[in-house]
């Protein structure tokens, strides 16, 4: 890989600096942008980020900022990583700095809440580029294990397969394993609707429920998740790959996953504002859940165990009345 490919990441929490790390241990020359001066000066002094990665060394080709033109200058790849819903006003204010040929690249795992647009939909909108100029990157990718250079595989999804291909080869490393897909949509939605997912699983797991539970939450959800796809265009296949089951099996097992945790803060009966309180990072789902809601209606799409996560999260049923609807719903067979 070579020095001469830059990268800029806009965005300096736990997703975004790891995925920089990634692209400098690549070879990439890798520029983070921070909302706050601070953070972007404690990242240069002391290779660093205190805040969202204590502990972990920063490669020497990595450095932040708190100013975005800085950030975008001749940047061959512009990694957006900032919370979903957040996204379009940021990159309105970020599209007439972006450098002429960029690849606009997502990180984030969320749908536009009230337009339900997808993230790589909102940078075309906003930055009026192209969608082969619009790449995302998923998959089983805990930010903290990813930080400590322990094995992942990916997927690296664009229309374009020779800019995926490109991308592939700008964050490929000893622990970093990208794969290419062409299946945005699929692998786009297996990214949200995991965090949805990954909800309804903490909750089971915080109201003791088993693994009985969890196995059937993981497993149905990846069905409800194909389903939406399909109706949405998506290759049924890419739900069984690292975005979809992949994904699905890192968030619902891990104490590291925010959407997780905070399922499990509520399954043990906090509060939604007590379990917001202790939540310090982006939990997308919690959001997201009802964006993917209101595309399931659209798309006439049945999302039962989704439906179950926005009646808890924003309605306030009890998890114990949901979780008996849930089970007393009509028999049918398995592939449905
Ligand atoms: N953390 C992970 O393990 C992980 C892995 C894969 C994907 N993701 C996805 O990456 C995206 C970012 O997640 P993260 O883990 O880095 O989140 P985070 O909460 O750790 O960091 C979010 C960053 O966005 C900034 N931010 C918050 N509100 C903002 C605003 N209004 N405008 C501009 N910046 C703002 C914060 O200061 C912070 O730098 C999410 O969509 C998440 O689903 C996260
Ligand atoms: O911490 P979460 O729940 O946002 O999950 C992080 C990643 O998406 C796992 O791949």
């Amino acid at each position: 890989m070579s020095e001469s490919v830059r990268a800029a990441v806009f965005g300096t929490g736990s997703w975004g600096t790891a995925f920089g790390m990634v692209l400098a241990d690549a070879g990439c020359e890798v520029t983070l942008w921070a909302r706050r001066a601070e953070l972007a000066d404690a990242v240069n002094s002391t290779r660093t980020n205190p805040d969202y990665l204590p502990g972990v060394e920063l490669p020497e080709n990595l450095r932040a900022t708190a100013d975005p033109a800085e950030a975008a200058r001749d940047a061959d790849f512009t990694v957006l990583a900032v919370p979903s819903q957040t996204l379009r006003a940021n990159l309105a204010a970020w599209a007439p700095l972006l450098a002429p040929d960029t690849v606009l690249v997502s990180l984030m795992k969320g749908v536009e809440l009230g337009t339900t647009m997808r993230m790589s939909e909102v940078v075309e909108d906003v930055a009026e580029v192209g969608r082969d100029r619009v790449a995302v990157v998923t998959g089983p990718n805990l930010a903290r294990e990813i930080a400590s250079r322990r094995p992942a595989a990916a997927v690296v999804a664009c229309t374009d397969e020779a800019v995926a291909r490109r991308l592939q080869a700008a964050c490929h490393t000893p622990y970093f394993r990208p794969y290419t897909n062409t299946d945005v949509v699929g692998c786009e939605l297996g990214g949200a609707v995991k965090n949805v997912i990954g909800l309804a699983v903490g909750i089971a797991d915080g109201m003791g429920l088993g693994d009985n539970a969890k196995g059937s939450l993981i497993t149905r959800g990846l069905a409800e998740t194909t389903r939406l796809g399909l109706a949405m265009g998506a290759d049924p296949l890419t739900f069984s790959g690292l975005a979809g089951l992949g994904d699905l099996v890192a968030t619902c097992s891990s104490p590291l996953s925010r959407n997780h945790t905070f399922g499990t803060n509520l399954g043990r009966g906090m509060t939604l504002q007590e379990t917001i309180a202790v939540t310090k990072q982006t939990a997308e789902g919690v959001k997201s859940c009802e964006s993917v809601l209101d595309l399931a209606r659209r798309h006439g799409v049945d999302m039962p165990i989704t439906e179950t996560v926005v009646a808890i999260v924003h309605e306030g049923k009890p998890p114990v009345v949901a979780v008996k609807e849930l089970m007393s719903r009509s028999a049918k067979p398995e592939r449905h």
